[in-house]
């Protein structure tokens, strides 16, 4: 338990231990029961791991149905093939039969790493069902053509501010070993008005900390009387039955992203991060955030809600499809073998179009 004399510091320490402790696989065998039905899929074996961190976005042998790919190279010349440029070839069929068994089991399904999700590469497939997939061929394209997904692969960013620990020195510790995994959850209609991230220190919520909007566009229904304490209450409400005193081992340090139900009265739990800079405070800054815990020691208060209120909140990003940094990467030109650049940006403003 935190001491009660010391003044908490803006941020828990970082150690691999508790960075650790929030990837997928060892938080869920605990939260299943509240959380999406998931399958994980450990370990994975190196050559995967070199086809994630190879160049370019290609599909392994075998991987088929692949729709993105197959749509893109319907008017290729059938000799195009042998100019492509020689590339190592992977195939995974193992995984494969793992990932269409899971397709199988849930309809569809959602992948993600150890900590993220291929977000960053939503607009490849259709904007109405973000990350979707039916077949390996598009866990892959996802997984392959994400910028997020290398922060999963790589010990230097997962360790990232941990202390004692850098690549570099000589007398300093090697990063810990890891074992990457494959999630695959079942897919939903998630609709994202309704997702909230909920940030706890100290294993408290209840009048100590804060509450965001998890998406940045301004929804009616938020403003609306009674909105807003009827989801405090339910948030409450659940995290006190279903998840206080379950992270004692990380000093009740994590934020949680939680999803309501459509009358907002209850919810599930989407996903666990660390208290840490590397998660998005969204509507907050951790010094607000560190205000509210300071704050909630001396007095009972309620944890306070931010959403976006207006159309005119600095954060609505109502015309701007999310993550358009990472919609032209040059990886996504190696998609296009066979069109000439004409064609495939063409085909990209369709993308972002519909992504807008
Ligand atoms: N099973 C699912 N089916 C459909 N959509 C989902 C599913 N799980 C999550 N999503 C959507 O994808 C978004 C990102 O999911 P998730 O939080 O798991 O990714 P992440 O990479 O860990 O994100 P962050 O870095 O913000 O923590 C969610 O906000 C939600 O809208």
């Amino acid at each position: 338990m935190p001491s009660a004399v010391n003044k908490p510091a803006l941020f828990p320490s970082l150690s691999p231990e508790y960075v650790l402790a929030f990837q997928f696989s060892s938080w869920y065998p605990k939260f299943s029961g509240i959380s999406i039905k998931s399958t994980v899929i450990r370990p994975l074996s190196q050559e995967f791991q070199e086809y994630l961190d190879s160049d370019g976005v290609f599909l392994p042998d075998g991987a088929e149905d692949v729709p993105v790919v197959s749509e893109l190279s319907d008017n290729e010349d059938s000799d195009e093939e042998e100019s492509e440029p020689d590339r190592r070839h992977f195939a995974f069929p193992e995984l494969d039969a793992k990932i269409r068994e899971a397709v199988v089991q849930y309809g569809a399904v959602f992948p993600k790493l150890n900590f993220s999700s291929p977000r960053d590469a939503a607009w490849m497939l259709p904007a109405s069902s973000p990350l979707k997939c039916m077949s390996p061929a598009d866990v892959y394209l996802f997984l392959k053509s994400s910028d997020f997904i290398q922060h999963d692969i790589t010990s230097s960013h997962v360790f990232e501010g941990c202390e004692g620990l850098s690549p570099l020195g000589e007398n300093t510790s090697p990063f810990p070993q890891y074992e990457l995994e494959l999630i695959l959850r079942k897919w939903y209609p998630v609709d994202r008005s309704r997702e909230i991230r909920c940030f706890v220190r100290q294993e408290r919520l209840l009048g100590a900390n804060g509450v965001s909007q998890r998406d940045p566009n301004y929804y009616d229904f938020w403003i609306e009387p009674g909105t807003q304490a009827k989801v405090l209450e339910a948030v409450q409400t659940f995290w006190k039955a279903k998840i206080k005193g379950r992270w004692e081992d990380s000093n009740g340090d994590y934020v949680f992203d939680f999803l309501l139900t459509r009358d907002l009265s209850r919810g599930h739990i989407l996903d666990f991060n660390p208290y840490a800079p590397r998660t998005d405070p969204l509507l907050f800054t951790y010094e607000e955030l560190h205000e509210l815990l300071l704050r909630g020691e001396s007095t009972t208060t309620e944890p306070e809600l931010r959403v976006v209120d207006s159309l005119d909140h600095p954060v609505a990003t109502r015309n701007a499809p999310a993550h358009q940094h990472n919609m032209v990467p040059l990886e996504a030109l190696t998609m296009s073998s066979g069109r000439d650049v004409q064609e495939f940006a063409n085909l990209l403003q369709e993308e972002i179009q519909n992504a807008m």
